[in-house]
């Protein structure tokens, strides 16, 4: 944990031209990069990338940094103006199954019953967030959490975010077991890959997306 910090830290404190060398220059889902890197991350990507990689068993694991700066509060034009005081709409929910998070200095909050709570860093430990994808797939009796980070100007933070995902052309439907006459499904069997593109074709409102997913 300490030397993936470290390597982060490492990455981030390049010259840019260095760091532009392995930029990842992604356009997917409509996202727009900007050359100053504010995510490093090391992720399954598929076979079209055309980054560096490893072969781990039988899977090629691309070692891709994207040079993405995101802001979720969108729409940007109605909310840019109030952040980040005011910053009622920046904040989101991972699209995947489980996101570990390791952050040096203070910056993540959880929204909890409209208010949120700060998580003090802890070295050596991973805060666990509930994603999308598990709300879902447990006809939501377990809840994602909606969270954000905020800057300070006193000092940098690193963090690692390690999302685990799905395969983007996987079909995703809810646990069977979780069914029952009392629990009836919540969500229908959907495309992975379809779910992406209607939420960041919808601003990637978690909201909006779950409300496509209800049955
Ligand atoms: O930096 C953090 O603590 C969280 C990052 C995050 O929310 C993300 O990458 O989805
Ligand atoms: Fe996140």
């Amino acid at each position: 944990m300490v030397d993936a910090m470290n390597v982060g830290q490492e990455f981030f404190g390049l010259p840019a031209k260095d760091k532009e060398r392995l930029c990842h220059d992604s356009t997917k889902f409509g996202q727009k990069g900007c050359k100053n890197s504010s995510q490093v991350g090391a992720s399954l990507v598929d076979e079209n990338s055309n980054t560096g990689g490893i072969l781990c068993n039988t899977t090629f694991i691309h070692w891709n940094w994207r040079d993405t700066l995101q802001h979720h509060f969108h729409p940007l034009e109605s909310y840019a103006s109030s952040w980040p005081e005011k910053s009622t709409r920046y904040r989101h929910c991972d699209p995947t199954l489980i996101t570990l998070i390791q952050q040096d200095v203070y910056g993540l909050q959880l929204l909890k019953d409209g208010q949120w709570l700060g998580v003090e860093p802890l070295s050596n430990a991973f805060v666990v967030n509930m994603s999308l994808l598990l709300e879902v797939i447990s006809n939501g009796k377990l809840k994602l959490g909606m969270h954000r980070v905020v800057t300070n100007s006193v000092c940098s933070r690193t963090s690692l975010a390690i999302s685990v995902s799905y395969p983007y052309d996987g079909s995703i439907q809810l646990a069977k077991s979780l069914i029952s006459p009392t629990n009836p499904p919540l969500y229908g069997a959907f495309q992975y890959k379809d779910f992406l593109e209607f939420l960041f074709a919808n601003n990637a409102e978690c909201e909006t997306a779950m409300k496509y997913l209800k049955l």
